[in-house]
């Protein structure tokens, strides 16, 4: 299916058959399922990122090329909610080593400081090469001339020099959602160069803060012999394409937050948090952490401090609780699979200790809630634990703020998310390597006056409310829009 391109869209292209903008993710904004005929269905999924390009796919004549999530799955392009649907099917074996393999278990851990140890396999780069190259082919295939291709995320950073390659005539953007790491960690990477050179395929790479932009231009200096300037990186012509310059820059990444402020307005809402808390057993203090079950994470730092809180007397278990929401992740994952076991020994030991019949010093749910249970639970916690040892954002933190009209409930935030530099001063840093720092951190929160609690909560939410998703994606655009458009098109 080809849409018409329409000059009069915010991305600014000319009129040709194709699309104004692409969008290329791993994931399609949707999930698949088999019906009760054994037909092949799907539903929206609920993610950040469908938010925060839903309304700018709309205004544009947007399409999006992106994995179903499932193996060997073959669809044509479907018209969803306005926007072209692009599949790209991975068979089983490539989401093992290109999904599984390199993005998660090479990439991921390399990127978030090595907190657990990079695997280096030749196979999986070999994988994580040529689908990019799909999702390349199928990009260049959707895009209109001189139209807008917006690349996201770590699973996909050679897409940008593939797409260029294909398509010279395309303005591409790309969003790197998690930290770029120093350059002297990333330069473990055996295929370090190769990745660089794939980003600077794009005409503006946007980074969740300012340091991973900084940290990206040091690599690019250090392994490349492109000039620099500033975020500035000039590209050289060849006889292919023309020198052009790309820009490094920090966009970070916000909510839909008057959906979140109005999720939890609703009386509807307010009552199933009172049921939560209810059901807990009306504790004083109820603390939460809603994470995917990720080393990242900080999970078990968390429920390290908590549990010799609790061993220490500073907070009795008979009158708080804490709900810890994992959500299942990248389940094939050995370190994953370990985390799961070292949390729930741990979860087990702190309840064997402290719970009594009736009250468990931890509620460990392992499980994904969708946003209204979400906002529920945000309601129902007076202390919000967001103790990540890495993290690019970390929207559950901008959430919590967003569903607390109240003015009620305390942010604990690790400095080492990308949330930390936007929204200090205002909830209480912690460094979650440093537990005893963040015990009395915690012990503070649970004990924190309610005229403290007003005061903090107030600054956060000015800091939020006013920046939300949309905004996020327009200055994005706004920026790689202005890139002027070329007029090769091969
Ligand atoms: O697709 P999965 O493998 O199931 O993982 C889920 C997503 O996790 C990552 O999220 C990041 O993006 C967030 C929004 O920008 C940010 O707040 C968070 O700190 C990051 O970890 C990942 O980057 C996505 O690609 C995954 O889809
Ligand atoms: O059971 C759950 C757990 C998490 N989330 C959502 O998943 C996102 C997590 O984003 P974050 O940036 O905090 O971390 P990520 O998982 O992307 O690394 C947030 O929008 C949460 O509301 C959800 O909908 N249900």
């Amino acid at each position: 299916m080809t849409g018409q391109g329409s000059s009069s869209s915010t991305t600014g292209s000319t009129e040709s058959p194709g699309y104004d903008l692409v969008v290329v993710a791993n994931r399609l904004p949707v999930d698949f399922a088999v019906d009760d005929q054994g037909n092949l269905d799907w539903k929206r999924s609920p993610g950040g990122l469908v938010t925060a390009l839903e309304p700018v796919m709309r205004e544009n004549d947007g399409a999006w090329v992106g994995w179903s999530g499932a193996p060997d799955l073959a669809h044509e392009p479907f018209e969803a909610d306005g926007m072209l649907l692009v599949p790209v099917t991975l068979s089983a074996s490539e989401i093992n080593k290109y999904y599984e393999g390199f993005s998660n278990d090479t990439l991921w851990p390399l990127y978030h400081d090595v907190i657990a140890p990079p695997t280096y396999h030749r196979q999986w780069w070999d994988a994580y090469r040529k689908v990019n190259q799909r999702f390349a082919e199928a990009a260049a295939a959707q895009a209109a001339r001189g139209g807008v291709v917006w690349v996201h995320d770590y699973q996909l950073q050679l897409v940008p020099k593939m797409l260029r390659e294909l398509r010279p005539d395309l303005r591409i953007g790309f969003f790197d959602h998690i930290p770029f790491p120093a350059v002297e960690l990333f330069q473990q990477l055996p295929w370090r160069k190769n990745i660089v050179e794939g980003l600077l395929g794009a005409d503006l790479i946007g980074f969740q803060r300012g340091g991973d932009a900084s940290n990206f231009v040091r690599a690019v200096r250090r392994l490349t012999d492109h000039p620099t300037r500033g975020s500035i990186i000039s590209m050289g012509s060849d006889d292919a394409t023309p020198g052009r310059r790309v820009r490094a820059a920090s966009f970070p990444i916000s909510i839909d937050t008057q959906h979140f402020d109005e999720l939890a307005r609703k009386p509807e809402i307010q009552a199933r948090a009172k049921e939560i808390r209810a059901d807990l057993g009306d504790p004083e203090v109820v603390m939460l952490g809603v994470d995917r079950l990720d080393y990242t994470k900080g999970i078990r730092h968390r429920i390290k401090a908590y549990g010799e809180i609790l061993q220490d007397g500073r907070i009795d278990a008979a009158n708080t609780t804490l709900v810890q929401v994992a959500s299942p992740s990248r389940e094939n994952v050995g370190a994953y699979q370990e985390l799961r076991q070292h949390v729930e020994i741990l979860v087990g030991r702190v309840n064997g200790e402290f719970g009594e019949l009736g009250h468990s010093a931890i509620h460990y749910l392992h499980h994904s809630y969708p946003p209204e249970e979400m906002a529920a639970l945000y309601l129902a916690a007076d202390v919000m634990l967001v103790t990540s040892l890495r993290d690019g954002m970390n929207l559950v933190a901008k959430e919590y703020i967003a569903a607390r009209s109240d003015l009620g409930g305390v942010l604990v935030l690790s400095e080492f998310t990308g949330a930390a530099d936007q929204l200090a001063p205002g909830p209480l840093l912690c460094n979650p390597h440093d537990i005893d720092g963040m015990k009395n951190i915690i012990v503070a929160a649970a004990e924190m006056p309610a005229k403290e609690k007003r005061r903090r909560m107030r600054n956060l939410r000015r800091k939020v409310m006013g920046d939300d998703v949309a905004k996020w994606s327009k200055s994005f655009l706004g920026v790689l829009t202005a890139v002027p458009a070329r007029d090769t098109y091969v």
